[in-house]
């Protein structure tokens, strides 16, 4: 059975593909920020944000492909009330990282799996992060460093790459944080025998 990922994100189908998953990849093209919007106006959850998100992109595509099994994602930051996406710009992700700074945070991923345009199967992963108080010209060093892919992560950071010298503690599942709760979707894949048991 074909898995198409329905995702436009590099990490996502790095990750998948190192694992030995063999994925086609699809953008959804959902409106990801009108679902967004009116999920946050109505006081729901950054996980139940996500979970929504993922759960639009992988029935969106799923539709589109029948037979096929749709992998849909979403990662998003919570921030003590705050739900953080990814910046629009580098000085909003300079500024976002300067709030980050020497306080905990939590990376929640999404993931559902669509089939026929149906959801059949979800996991939101969460990992807890600690930000260390890092200094301003470190922050400078590191901006001017990541220059564009500031804008491609929604932290502002790659933990695999120089992010990794922002945090102090990351508690959970490495992989949730960088955009999939993969061990629990190898899993699935491996109860549906598309993976070896
Ligand atoms: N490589 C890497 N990516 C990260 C990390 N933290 C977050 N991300 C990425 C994973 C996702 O591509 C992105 C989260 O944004 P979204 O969930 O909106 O996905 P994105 O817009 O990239 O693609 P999609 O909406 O699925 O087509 O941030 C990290 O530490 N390393």
């Amino acid at each position: 059975m074909e898995l198409i990922l329905a995702s436009e994100s590099a990490s996502r189908r790095a990750m998948l593909l190192a694992a030995g998953v063999p994925v086609t990849c699809v953008g959804a093209q959902v409106d990801e920020g009108a679902i967004r919007d009116s999920l946050r106006a109505e006081g729901r959850r950054v996980r139940d944000v996500a979970d929504a998100l993922a759960e639009a992109k992988a029935v969106k595509v799923s539709r589109r492909h029948p037979g096929a099994l749709v992998l849909g994602a979403d990662s998003m930051l919570a921030f003590g009330d705050r739900h953080i996406d990814k910046a629009e710009s580098i000085a909003a992700a300079r500024d976002q990282l300067r709030a980050l700074r020497g306080q905990p945070h939590s990376l929640v991923s999404a993931a559902v799996v669509a089939l026929d345009g149906v959801p059949v199967w979800r996991h939101v992963g969460v990992a807890r992060l600690v930000m260390r108080d890092f200094s301003d010209a470190f922050l400078e060093e590191y901006v001017a460093a990541e220059g564009e892919a500031l804008l491609t992560t929604v932290g502002g950071y790659r933990l695999e790459g120089l992010g990794a010298q922002l945090f102090s503690a990351v508690e959970g599942d490495y992989f949730t944080v960088l955009g999939l709760p993969l061990l629990a979707v190898l899993g699935y894949l491996r109860e549906r025998g598309v993976m070896a048991a």
